[in-house]
């Protein structure tokens, strides 16, 4: 179980942002979470993944604060992969950086072996996209947060994307956050959906 428990966080310390927020997501889980822009759902999941210490509140995995070192068991995919990517590697090094990963998974995610070739400006922002997925995946995580993965991909690629992923995740028990501003996407793929504007509520 990935639990969040009485977050708190503020970027500027005049403003709070999360105020007392408590999630929890169950291995195999998918959890959608939708808020108007500049809610806070990126730096919540930023807080969840461990880039961000919150203020007050924890971030429990099966109760306990996650061990640090070696790859995170939570793992945080962005809407802009570019920037998670080191620009003078090449793709096939920044896919095995954590851990080499499986051909099967590589097909599966349609990633192809010439892309390992390349450097990540030489692919589009959807292979980039699974590119970036095929690393999270590859370390073998116990979560994933998905922070607006396929916003900048169009339907047919969108579908695509999550089919694959929600599957992999399914047969293998990876509990899923799923954020994103289309609703009519979280209530596609997230059984249970929370809204989101600094405080949470039930949807759906
Ligand atoms: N590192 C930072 N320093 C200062 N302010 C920040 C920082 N990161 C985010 N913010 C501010 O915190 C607020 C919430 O940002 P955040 O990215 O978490 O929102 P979001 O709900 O994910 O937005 P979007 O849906 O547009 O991606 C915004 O007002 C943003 O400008």
């Amino acid at each position: 179980m990935l639990e969040a428990r009485a977050l708190c966080y503020r970027h500027d310390p005049r403003q709070p942002l999360i105020e007392d927020v408590s999630l929890k997501i169950a291995p195999g889980q998918v959890l959608g979470l939708a808020g108007p822009s500049g809610c806070g759902k990126s730096t919540l999941a930023k807080l969840l993944a461990g880039y961000l210490r919150p203020l007050a509140g924890r971030v429990l995995l099966d109760g306990a604060a996650p061990d640090r070192p070696g790859p995170s068991p939570v793992q945080y995919l962005s809407q802009s992969p570019l920037q998670a990517m080191n620009p003078r590697w090449r793709v096939g090094r920044i896919i095995a950086e954590g851990a080499p990963p499986p051909g099967a998974l590589a097909a599966s995610l349609g990633v192809e072996p010439d892309w390992a070739r390349r450097y990540p400006h030489e692919l589009s922002g959807g292979q980039l996209q699974r590119v970036a997925l095929l690393r999270a995946l590859a370390v073998k995580p116990r979560f994933l947060i998905a922070d607006e993965i396929s916003a900048p991909l169009d339907t047919v690629a969108q579908a695509a994307l999550w089919h694959v992923l929600l599957d992999l995740a399914q047969r293998s028990g990876i509990g899923i956050l799923a954020i994103s501003h289309d609703e009519a996407l979280l209530s596609r793929i997230a059984p249970r959906r929370i809204g989101f504007a600094g405080r949470m509520a039930a949807m759906g």
